[in-house]
């Protein structure tokens, strides 16, 4: 019986994580940050999401988000911020915005040369927190 390794040694890499983790897949914290970055691009360009986001402090919201993203990733994070009912509770975020929003993230990975297998399991755990998110 053979056994086929895939992707080189399964070691770990600085921080510890094991190489294979969707963290690794979207390329780090450096990877993350940039993906976020691109997010805010989208949602400034998006006249449809935009709005809601007047009175929010950007600073916090990409710390945050970028966070949520590195901990739901299996990376070295653990998310500090609010939980996704209490930070969306006061928007009443649309189905549709929700998929506006999704539609920016899935332009930006393929711009940062995600794979779409990292893109469907991360757009995957995303999905799970519809229900907190989308006002209903
Ligand atoms: C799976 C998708 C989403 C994730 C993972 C997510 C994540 C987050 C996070 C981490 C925060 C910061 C919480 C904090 O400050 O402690 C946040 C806030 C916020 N989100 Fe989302 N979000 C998602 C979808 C959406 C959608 C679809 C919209 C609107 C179209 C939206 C609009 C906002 C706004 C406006 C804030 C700031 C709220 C405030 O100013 O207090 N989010 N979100």
């Amino acid at each position: 019986m053979f056994i086929i390794l895939q992707g080189g040694c399964a070691g770990t890499t600085e921080d510890n994580v094991p190489e294979q983790t969707l963290y690794h897949q979207l390329g780090g914290m450096p990877g993350i940050d940039r993906i976020v970055a691109g997010l805010l691009w989208e949602i400034a360009e998006d006249s449809r999401i935009l709005p809601l986001f007047t009175k929010t402090n950007i600073t916090r919201f990409q710390e945050k988000l970028a966070e949520q993203l590195c901990d739901i990733a299996d990376g070295p994070c653990t998310y500090t911020g609010d939980t996704m009912k209490e930070a969306h509770r006061r928007l009443a975020v649309t189905p549709a915005q929700f998929n506006n929003l999704v539609d920016g993230l899935i332009r930006v990975m393929e711009r940062e040369g995600i794979s779409v297998g990292a893109q469907n399991a991360l757009l995957q755990r995303l999905a799970l927190m519809h229900g907190d998110i989308v006002f209903s």
